[in-house]
């Protein structure tokens, strides 16, 4: 039997072996020779296999930015995963960041499509979300020129500071009234209250949180704003998955839409009332006019807005107004928090920083703005807060708008561009010791002497870089170094009783925003003279 099967094959000619062989090689030859670098695409950068539909989110954890640094280490700088059905990309160095956020930066000038943008932001009407283009652009400048230029920062001091000597008061009393000579504070509430309300008054001009003998009319307002900062904070696996879009896993697209409902009915009853007594015209900060105000009265004044046809409308408005409570409070109340721990766990710093300030303000009042120019260890203490515990580990997502090539890899349309600063700022090729909070590193003569956190040095991006750089960075740092600052001056910061501060547990929470894992309990004892805190 077998011999009869090899016996009826056909013996192939000695024309067709030899026409078979010359193919071979010569399909050899073409597909294994090497063309030159414009013929061939760049490779896809490298990254870990992912589950099926699911892509790599189970292999993030809660702690994503630690993991995806720990990816950096094993895959180099630059990484791809996928997130569903999205592409992600990933940048662990400080030079390819340059190349994303300055070279390609234009290509990477959007925000990836999601469900925050979609149900809480006004369907991407507000400027964190708004794809970038001419509304995005006066959106940012309606902002820049009325709370976040030199000026208006100067005219709403106020705001800052009368907040800060709020907090302070409050501080003291907490730690006298208790009759407990070991009564503790929760700080970073302490802290939360008094960066929210200064935004809210520059914003609404009103405060989130009741000041001492206010009436509390404004619950509802803070219920609202403080939801709205928690559930803007929660990765939906839905953006991801297509396929569970539609079931909501985490209840979150539900809870938007409930929220965002609540937060228009508010700012509708607000813009009511405003329009009751006639919308404010006068730039925000003068005689209590705020960016509602003003951004009310661009709508009545019908103003051109992003071109001649175009007009800001009170939707614009109140997304706008969204924005800057949802960016703009946790993110500087979380770096405070960290910044104060920082100096506890460090008590030769600690000592130095309040040096500094009584050589400078003394122990006669509170910081002040005008104080801040002076205090250059204490600028140092905040930088190295900012790079050990950037607010926004991840930054805030971009999208590719087309192909293009990085570092030597293919990186394609609609991929997430992923910005692990907080993994960039721990890099050992860049930082020395990058683990120890070392101020110093950022004095004369130290080893980062001329980096800011202002976008320009990629090694240190706390508000990212480039286009969508942070808008309200200069808010921020004021009110961070500010507040910062009043704590360290106004008290001596003792840990509650069997602890020490070697032990002061630094741990993070699972959250996209870098939170404390253990909130930081302190018992505060006043420094200053009593007339500093009446
Ligand atoms: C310490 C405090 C803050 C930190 C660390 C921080 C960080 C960031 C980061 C990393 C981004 C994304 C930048 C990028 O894509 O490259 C961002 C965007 C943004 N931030 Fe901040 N932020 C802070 C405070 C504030 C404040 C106080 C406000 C407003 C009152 C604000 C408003 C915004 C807005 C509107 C955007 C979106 C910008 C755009 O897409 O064009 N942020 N912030």
């Amino acid at each position: 039997m077998e011999l009869g099967l090899a016996m009826d094959l056909p013996i192939p000619s000695p024309l067709l072996l030899s026409t078979l062989v010359v193919s071979v090689v010569l399909c050899y030859v073409l597909f294994s020779w090497k063309k030159p670098a414009a013929w061939r695409a760049p490779p896809l950068p490298p990254g870990p296999r992912g589950w099926p539909v699911l892509g790599n989110l189970p292999q993030l954890g809660g702690k994503t930015h630690q993991r995806l640094h720990e990816m950096t280490k094993v895959y180099g700088p630059l990484l791809r995963l996928r997130f569903g059905s999205s592409n992600v990309v990933v940048v662990g160095s400080a030079a390819v960041a340059e190349q994303f956020l300055r070279v390609h930066d234009a290509n990477f000038s959007c925000r990836p499509p999601n469900s925050g943008g979609e149900h809480m932001a006004y369907n991407y009407q507000d400027i964190v979300f708004a794809p970038y283009g001419p509304r995005w652009r006066a959106k940012r400048k309606v902002c820049a020129v009325n709370l976040f230029s030199a000026r208006a920062l100067d005219d709403l001091r106020a705001f800052r500071e009368q907040e800060a000597a709020l907090m302070v008061r409050s501080l003291a009393e907490q730690s006298s009234r208790s009759g407990d000579a070991q009564a503790v504070v929760q700080l970073g509430k302490a802290v939360n209250v008094c960066t929210t309300n200064a935004l809210s008054r520059a914003a609404v001009g009103r405060r989130v949180f009741a000041a001492a003998g206010e009436e509390e009319g404004a619950t509802e307002f803070k219920e609202i704003v403080l939801e709205v900062m928690q559930v803007g904070g929660v990765l939906n696996v839905g953006d991801f998955v297509p396929a569970l879009r539609w079931l909501d896993p985490q209840g979150v697209v539900a809870k938007m839409k409930k929220l965002h409902r609540r937060f228009d009915d508010m700012m509708d009853g607000i813009i009511a009332d405003r329009k009751k007594g006639g919308a404010a015209a006068a730039p925000a900060g003068q005689q209590g006019q705020d960016l509602l105000g003003l951004l009310l009265a661009m709508v009545q004044n019908e103003q051109p807005f992003a071109g001649k046809e175009d007009r800001i409308t009170e939707t614009d408005a109140k997304a706008l107004i969204l924005n800057l409570f949802v960016a703009g409070t946790d993110t500087t109340s979380t770096i405070v928090e960290w910044s104060v721990a920082e100096l506890v766990r460090h008590p030769d710093m600690l000592r130095q920083a309040q040096e500094e300030l009584d050589a400078v303000v003394g122990r006669g009042r509170l910081v002040s703005e005008s104080d801040l120019p002076r205090l250059s260890f204490f600028h140092a203490v905040i930088k190295e807060t900012f790079r050990l515990h950037p607010s926004t580990p991840l930054s805030l997502p971009r999208v590719a708008a087309a192909d293009c090539e990085v570092a030597g890899y293919r990186v394609p349309a609609g991929s997430e561009l992923l910005v692990n600063v907080w993994g960039i700022a721990r890099d050992p090729a860049v930082w020395p010791d990058p683990l120890e909070f070392r101020p110093a590193r950022f004095l004369p003569g130290g080893s980062h002497a001329d980096v800011d956190v202002k976008g320009g040095d990629f090694c240190l991006i706390p508000f990212g870089a480039g286009r969508r750089i942070c808008a309200g960075l200069s808010w921020g740092l004021r009110m961070v170094t500010l507040t910062s600052a009043t704590l360290v001056h106004a008290f001596d910061w003792e840990l509650p009783p069997g602890q020490t501060p070697g032990e002061l547990n630094m741990e993070e929470a699972f959250t996209l925003l870098l939170q404390r894992a253990v909130p930081l309990m302190l018992h505060p004892v006043p420094r200053l003279l009593p007339s500093a805190y009446e």
